[in-house]
């Protein structure tokens, strides 16, 4: 029996689209082990809209690594305990993702390691940004040269709180980049490009006062704003009530505000009242950033 500890994951940190992210310590757990026949079941906070069945995308993405490394699929039963809420922004199919490839590798004997588990999950998410810290832990960025990857850690253990602001309302990744332009201008680049540059070297140094510059971001937030509404009010909002730096997390709707340790209440409760204005309730989580990423247990 196999048991895989995913975390959740918040994509982009602002200007850094499709290439960066962090883990967040709020887990989605996944058991599993051999069988008759495959058997789904759901467990934990969150259970409605993931099927039980071989639809689900744990599944799926088994029986694609096992395609690939040519290796007769076998019936699992797989438990999955949920509390990384779906179609938030919070990395949930990600979860789904890195735990269907880890279990079905280790079901396997473990022939990829977890570069090639990257270059993978990458390949099925279409993007690496919540994978690889949902594989590899901490803040990452991750650049994809063709088919290669090359990630990076910028940091494993910052000294902020992460403040998630989830409303109640669902978005659909695939819904949330369908409605992006096809293309951004140059002075839009530039913009994200330099920004992306300063919060590499903001984390790596911990000079946490850059992150509202840092976080910024001209090709994504604001044309997703349709869907949120009042975000980017909610956003300004942290910085002006002490965060770091804010961004909307993934393709929404949470958002995430960098916090100084003390300051997570009043930051919260700011970024919840200008979304509540907007007809919008949420909850707001305080999280550490998890500096592990996928942990896999063999029973
Ligand atoms: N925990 C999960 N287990 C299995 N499938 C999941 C899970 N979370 C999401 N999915 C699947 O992932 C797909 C897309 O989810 P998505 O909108 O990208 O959510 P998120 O933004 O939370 O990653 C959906 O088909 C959904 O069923
Ligand atoms: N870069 C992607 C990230 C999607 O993250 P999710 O947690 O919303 O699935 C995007 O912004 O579309």
């Amino acid at each position: 029996m196999f048991q895989v500890k995913v975390p959740a994951t918040s994509a982009n940190l602002g200007p850094g689209f499709d290439c960066m992210g962090l883990a967040l310590r709020l887990y989605n757990y996944i058991q599993a082990e051999e069988s008759e026949k495959l058997e789904i079941i759901l467990k934990g906070t969150y259970t409605s809209n993931i099927p039980a069945n071989e639809k689900n995308l744990l599944w799926k993405t088994a029986c694609k690594l096992w395609q690939k490394i040519d290796f007769q699929p076998r019936p699992l039963k797989i438990t999955l305990e949920s509390h990384v809420p779906p179609a938030r922004g919070l990395g949930s199919s990600s979860t789904a993702v890195v735990g269907g490839l880890i279990i079905a590798n280790a079901v396997a004997g473990n022939p990829l390691n977890r570069l090639q588990l990257l270059e993978v999950a990458s390949e099925i998410e279409g993007h690496p940004d919540n994978v690889s810290p949902a594989l590899c832990g901490g803040i990452t960025l991750t650049v994809m040269d063709e088919n290669k990857l090359i990630p990076r850690t910028l940091a494993k253990f910052p000294k902020f709180k992460a403040v998630v602001v989830i409303p109640d309302i669902l978005v659909e990744t695939e819904k949330a980049r369908g409605i992006l332009p096809a293309s951004v201008s140059r002075t839009d680049v530039i913009f994200n490009a330099s920004r992306v540059g300063l919060l590499v070297d903001a984390f790596i140094k911990e000079e946490y006062d850059l992150l509202a510059i840092a976080t910024q971001d001209r090709i994504h937030q604001n044309q997703r704003a349709s869907l949120i509404p009042g975000m980017p009010e909610a956003l300004k909002s942290a910085v002006l009530a002490g965060a770091y730096g804010a961004a909307l997390s993934g393709s929404g709707p949470t958002l995430i505000a960098f916090c100084p340790h003390g300051k997570e209440d009043q930051i919260a409760l700011t970024m919840k009242g200008v979304l509540q204005e907007n007809g919008l309730p949420s909850e707001a989580l305080t999280l550490d950033i998890d500096s592990e990423g996928a942990v896999l247990t063999e029973f």
